[in-house]
């Protein structure tokens, strides 16, 4: 394998920064594939003609997004599978049984793996429990958030993202409440057997978006003790206010020191729920640089975008972390 285990990459080589590609969810509807469903950006993955016709346009689109975030410089890259947990596509898709879930989650994960080549790192990715029912950007997990089975929720996703090879991190994105946070990290070695890293969905405002604080969430960190997975990485914030995302990762920072960090924010414009269209915002008071340069100040090891960033934002990206690393 050319490339360095990722644990042993972050660890002999801290000053290594690695560029992470951008919003693939929106980047694909940019690109002309209709998304506007239940499992969202993996819908492509579900048609038949995806596998059968090489091809295909929608293949095409995918390959060529994926091609046109490494030449911008990325060189860590996202399944699309965001919203591709057992329950979303076994109750929105003809795919209903375990086995032919593996079967398409293993092929996307082959696919990805061959768009990217053997040279760049694979994540898989995860969407929070919240992603099933549209509310990882409110937090709101009903009356007894505590209660709800995670494990349950993820372990098809999970159990096949730790044994296939082509993944080098498993990625849970967006993770807005904080018992599904607790819920993560209680998950040992043989629940979470690959490294993984933790995104938390952030209200501007600073805090998780059912209000817990980033110093409360060290201190469940640092309260875990020996429990600690080890296969825990990084913990970070995606999907958050541009703006706000450095002030956001400087508290996480405070907060756990030697916690090595990622972020990847929104592009800054600002989603109307209303006219559902993203407007850009004339309030955006910071460039890539600048926050680049101030994720790095803060030990962020992996950096690059969410929702409406494309691979023009990931050239900035990377053009920063080259500047400043
Ligand atoms: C709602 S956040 C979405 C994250 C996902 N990795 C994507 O960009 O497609
Ligand atoms: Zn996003």
């Amino acid at each position: 394998m050319v490339r360095l285990p990722l644990k042993q990459l972050l660890l002999e080589d801290p000053d290594k920064v690695l560029v992470l590609d951008g919003g693939q969810g929106t980047e694909m509807e940019n690109r002309g594939i209709k998304v506007a469903n239940p499992v969202w950006s993996t819908i492509p993955f579900v048609d038949k003609s995806f596998w059968e016709d090489k091809s295909s346009a929608q293949r095409r689109i995918v390959e060529g997004m994926f091609d046109d975030f490494m030449k911008a410089g990325a060189e860590i890259l996202m399944t699309v599978t965001y919203q591709a947990s057992f329950k979303s596509v076994s109750e929105n898709t003809p795919i209903k049984t375990l086995p032919d879930y593996t079967n398409l989650l293993t092929k996307i994960v082959d696919f990805s793996r061959e768009c990217i080549g053997e040279d760049n790192y694979l994540i898989g990715t995860i969407g929070p429990w919240g992603a099933h029912v549209c509310c990882e950007f409110t937090g709101h997990y009903g009356p007894r958030p505590e209660s709800i089975n995670y494990y349950e929720y993820f372990r098809p996703q999970l159990e096949l993202f730790n044994t296939n090879d082509n993944l080098d991190l498993i990625g849970f994105e967006t993770i807005p409440n904080v018992h599904e946070l607790k819920a993560i990290l209680s998950w040992d070695e043989r629940i979470l057997s690959k490294p993984f890293y933790i995104g938390l969905s952030v209200h501007e405002n600073g805090v998780l978006r059912d209000g817990t604080t980033m110093e409360q969430i060290g201190n469940i960190i640092k309260g875990l003790g020996n429990r600690r997975n080890p296969n825990l990485l990084l913990l970070g914030i995606n999907c958050v206010s541009f703006n706000e995302s450095p002030n956001i990762l400087e508290s996480l920072h405070r907060a756990l020191p030697d916690m090595p960090l990622l972020a990847y924010p929104n592009s800054g414009e600002v989603y109307d729920t209303e006219k559902k269209i993203w407007n850009a915002n004339s309030d955006k008071l910071n460039s890539w640089d600048t926050v680049v340069k101030r994720y790095i100040d803060c030990g962020a090891r992996i950096i690059g975008g969410c929702c409406r960033t494309s691979p023009a934002d990931i050239a900035e990206v990377s053009a920063a972390v080259k500047k400043y690393t």
